[in-house]
């Protein structure tokens, strides 16, 4: 599927998952999917199966990082939801099975910013409960994708003015684009071609979220869900 990220004695997650530039992806002919998504889609990139293994890994990361402290998921929605939720319950079970537990509280941040498959500079924080509640507090912000960077970036100026005591930020993917000063996240499950992607919660104009690996769109679901 693609190359792995540093040598065995290299920290857990230093690089996460490398999917290469010229990974074909898998036939869509090998997975279920919903049918009103046909003829939509290029290929599967990371089928569901794989996106679940490695957030359980993810998630005993974070546990040996910041286990026995009482935290504070920051989802970003509406596209970490599906990511935020199945790590958490990863964290849950973790905690639950050790001796080290940690106590988690759940918010919600909506940061919207894309216009069909571009960023646009329209950014806004919305909902959520007070970001002032964050003050001395251990966050562990919550990101389905990393692309340009801009989202994360202007979350992180917004969260960093009252003085959390820990910023973590993790993210199901990372995008390998062409800007020399990308954002990289604390963890990360999979770095992927400068592709756009949908599925697992990350949509194309509020489409595709109901599709559970994450696929490439094509030329036709671009034209088809065009705003
Ligand atoms: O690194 P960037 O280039 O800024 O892109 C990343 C952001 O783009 C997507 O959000 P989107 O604006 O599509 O909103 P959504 O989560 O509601 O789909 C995604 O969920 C990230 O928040
Ligand atoms: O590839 C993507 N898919 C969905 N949302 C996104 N936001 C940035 N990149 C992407």
């Amino acid at each position: 599927m693609a190359g792995q990220g540093g040598s065995r004695a290299a920290p857990r997650r230093s690089r996460g998952v490398v999917i290469s530039d010229d990974w074909p992806g898998y036939s869509l002919d090998l997975f279920t999917y919903p049918q009103h998504y046909c003829g939509d889609l290029e290929y599967v990139l990371i089928p569901h199966g794989i996106i679940v293994d490695r957030t359980e890994c993810l998630a005993k990361g974070i546990m040996q990082d910041i286990g026995d402290n009482n935290i504070v998921v920051l989802c970003v929605l509406k596209g970490g939801y599906k990511f935020c939720a199945d790590l958490v319950e990863h964290i849950k079970t973790l905690s639950r099975n050790s001796e080290r537990s940690v106590s988690m509280k759940v918010d919600f941040v909506r940061q919207q910013s894309y216009h069909n498959d571009q960023s646009t500079q329209n950014m806004q924080i919305i909902g959520g409960d007070d970001l002032s509640k964050l003050t001395g507090k251990s966050v562990l912000i919550v990101e389905d994708i990393i692309g340009t960077g801009r989202t994360m970036k202007a979350l992180l100026n917004s969260i960093e003015k009252y003085k959390p005591k820990m910023i973590k930020v993790a993210s199901l993917l990372v995008k390998r684009t062409s800007q020399p000063d990308g954002y990289r996240p604390d963890y990360y499950g999979f770095e992927i071609p400068n592709l756009f992607v949908v599925g697992y919660a990350l949509d194309y104009n509020e489409h595709f979220r109901d599709l559970n690996h994450i696929c490439v769109i094509n030329d036709n679901g671009k034209g088809k869900y065009k705003v």
